[in-house]
């Protein structure tokens, strides 16, 4: 689905990702984790194709990203982002339709059933009753849920979110996290996630990028990357890692380090 290959990339000069290499299958899950800094964000935008690389390539469907144009680059990817919504005076409705924008002709046009999809897709969310409700007066969670609708009206094969979590208590996280695995197996969507959240990320992801300083430092399984060593190695910090007691995946238990 996608390539990277050898990718660089520098802002004024200053170097913020060095010679990354990775592929993302059909239908994974893929988390991009690391330090502050590392440059996880920077990949997100290179990937979106909003953003260029200084060196290397990215591959999309088997052609360079910058060979779609930016209409198909928009058919193909959604992005999920942290701070993503239009200023006042929308609907719920009118944002979760503005996902169509890429489908529609120059009279704002597209297929029929649009409004049934648009429907589906509220419904699936929890937005129903929202739905008529303009966006500043919802909370956080569900403003990142319209967000989510958006995306999924815009129907890509390729779902980039940018820390979606961020903002949200541990009860929507985990909503928003299962809503959009929900989506991704019935549909098949590609996911690639910036996760700030290790644990979060060990949960729903298949395999995890672990960012240092700019470099892929590490690429595997969660077993294989959330480990009490790594992380110690990347973050600095002394962890203690458990499996998580019903689905097996690595969890970590933050320690004090003054104790
Ligand atoms: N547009 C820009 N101009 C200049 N420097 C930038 C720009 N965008 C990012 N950087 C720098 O690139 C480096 C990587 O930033 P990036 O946001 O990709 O990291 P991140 O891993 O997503 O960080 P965080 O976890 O803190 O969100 C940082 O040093 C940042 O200051």
């Amino acid at each position: 689905m996608i390539r990277v290959d050898g990718v660089g990339k520098a802002y004024d000069g200053i170097p913020v990702l060095h010679d990354v290499h990775f592929s993302v299958e059909s239908g994974e899950c893929f988390g991009i984790i690391g330090p502050n800094g590392s440059g996880k964000s920077t990949l997100l935008k290179l990937l979106s194709g909003v953003e260029s690389p200084d060196a290397g390539h990215i591959w999309l469907d088997g052609r360079p990203i910058e060979a779609h144009s930016r209409k198909e680059r928009a058919r193909r990817i959604a992005v999920l982002q942290q701070e993503p919504l239009p200023a006042v005076g929308f609907t719920v409705r009118d944002v979760v339709e503005m996902g169509r924008f890429p489908f529609q002709n120059w009279l704002g046009e597209e297929r029929e059933d649009a409004a049934q999809l648009i429907d589906a897709i509220i419904q699936m969310l929890g937005l129903s009753d929202l739905q008529h409700r303009t966006l500043e007066w919802l909370s956080g969670g569900e403003k990142q849920r319209v967000a989510l609708a958006k995306a999924m009206a815009q129907q890509p094969r390729l779902l980039l979110l940018d820390e979606p979590t961020t903002y949200l208590d541990i009860g929507y996280q985990v909503q928003l996290m299962d809503m959009v695995r929900a989506w991704q197996r019935k549909e098949g969507v590609t996911v690639i996630a910036v996760l700030h959240d290790l644990n979060l990320a060990s949960l729903y992801c298949d395999r995890l990028l672990l960012l240092q300083k700019g470099r892929p430092c590490r690429i595997g399984t969660p077993r294989e990357i959330v480990r009490a060593d790594v992380i110690r190695e990347v973050y600095g910090t002394q962890p203690i890692v458990i499996d998580h007691p019903v689905r097996q995946s690595p969890q970590i238990l933050l320690q004090s380090g003054s104790e």
